[in-house]
């Protein structure tokens, strides 16, 4: 075969596996780069991409997509300068509508599984502050690269709610079992440096281009290593802990349904939002 018919053959094969994303999402921005195929996925649901329904279905949708499309990787990051994600929607928590809930808890656990299952390497390029669902979403990602004086880490017992065993075995994936137990018991924010000595996040970063400059080198360590034995090995060990939610999806969901909607715990999620209002109000 001529060596431009190989090449033209290697471009369309590129070409068709290409991921192709719906250009409907609200509260996402997809991106591929041109240089490496990395998709990066922006989260952008103002003021701090707080995780509702919405966003966690579109989430879940697009690791869909690049999961089909054998993407060789993905970056999360986020449309905001000061807010990586705000955790989950507490507006979903606080009086919720029991349907409602489970659909949202349902797409939280879909969206755990598959991406901190997924196949393909991912990044987190962590822009700014990333509380409880936010410092979730970043540990299911390979590598984080975090910019300086932001916070994060599991502060849900703040909140007077508590890490499901699913958040708790990620932080357990992520840093030592005593940095977890202080860390969870105190729900500790930790500051991006204080992070890095923990081994919560990889490598600091100045600013938002530098984290995307830093979280892009991180998949050059992947080009010599067959995407396969990389994929199995990940699943080795990570898979066991999905496999535990899969079997107990259901449960997990009217657990939480039924400690969620204890009048104790909804006095805290109102008391802590009453919180959040009076910062802005003391601010003003
Ligand atoms: C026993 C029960 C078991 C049940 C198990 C449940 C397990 C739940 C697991 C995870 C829980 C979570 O993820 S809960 C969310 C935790 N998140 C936080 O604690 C962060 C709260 N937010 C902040 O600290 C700050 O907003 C910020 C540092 C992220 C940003 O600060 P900034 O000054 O930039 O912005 P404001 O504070 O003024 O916020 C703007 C606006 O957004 C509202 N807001 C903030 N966070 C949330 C949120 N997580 N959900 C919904 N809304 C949020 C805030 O109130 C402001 O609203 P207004 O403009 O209307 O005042």
């Amino acid at each position: 075969m001529m060596a431009s018919t190989r090449s033209l053959l290697r471009t369309k094969s590129l070409i068709s596996n290409l991921p192709r994303f719906s250009s409907n999402y609200k509260c996402l921005d997809v991106s591929v780069n041109n240089d490496n195929n990395i998709t990066t996925v922006t989260l952008k649901r103002p003021p701090v991409n707080s995780l509702n329904l919405d966003l966690l279905s579109e989430i879940s949708d697009v690791l869909t997509d690049l999961k089909k499309s054998k993407s060789p990787g993905m970056i999360l990051t986020s449309s905001s300068d000061k807010v990586f994600t705000a955790g989950l929607d507490i507006m979903e928590m606080h009086k919720p509508d029991p349907e409602r809930f489970k659909q949202f808890w349902y797409a939280l656990q879909d969206v755990w599984m598959k991406l901190y299952g997924s196949p393909f390497p991912t990044a987190a390029a962590i822009n700014g502050h990333a509380p409880a669902g936010g410092c979730l979403l970043a540990m299911c990602c390979e590598y984080r690269v975090m910019v300086q004086n932001f916070n994060i880490g599991l502060n849900e017992t703040q909140l007077g709610i508590v890490a499901p065993i699913w958040f708790i075995k990620t932080m357990l994936n992520t840093i030592s079992i005593r940095d977890t137990e202080l860390a969870l018991t105190t729900g500790r924010l930790f500051k991006t440096d204080e992070a890095l000595a923990v081994g919560l996040i990889d490598e600091m970063a100045t600013d938002k281009a530098d984290a995307l400059k830093k979280a892009n080198a991180f998949f050059e360590r992947f080009e010599m290593i067959p995407p396969i034995a990389r994929a199995y090995t990940k699943d080795s060990l990570r898979g066991s802990d999905i496999e535990d939610l899969k079997k107990n999806r259901e449960k997990d969901i009217q657990t939480t349904l039924s400690l969620i909607t204890q009048p104790k715990v909804q006095q805290g999620l109102e008391f802590y939002l009453a919180l959040l209002k009076n910062k802005k109000e003391s601010a003003a």
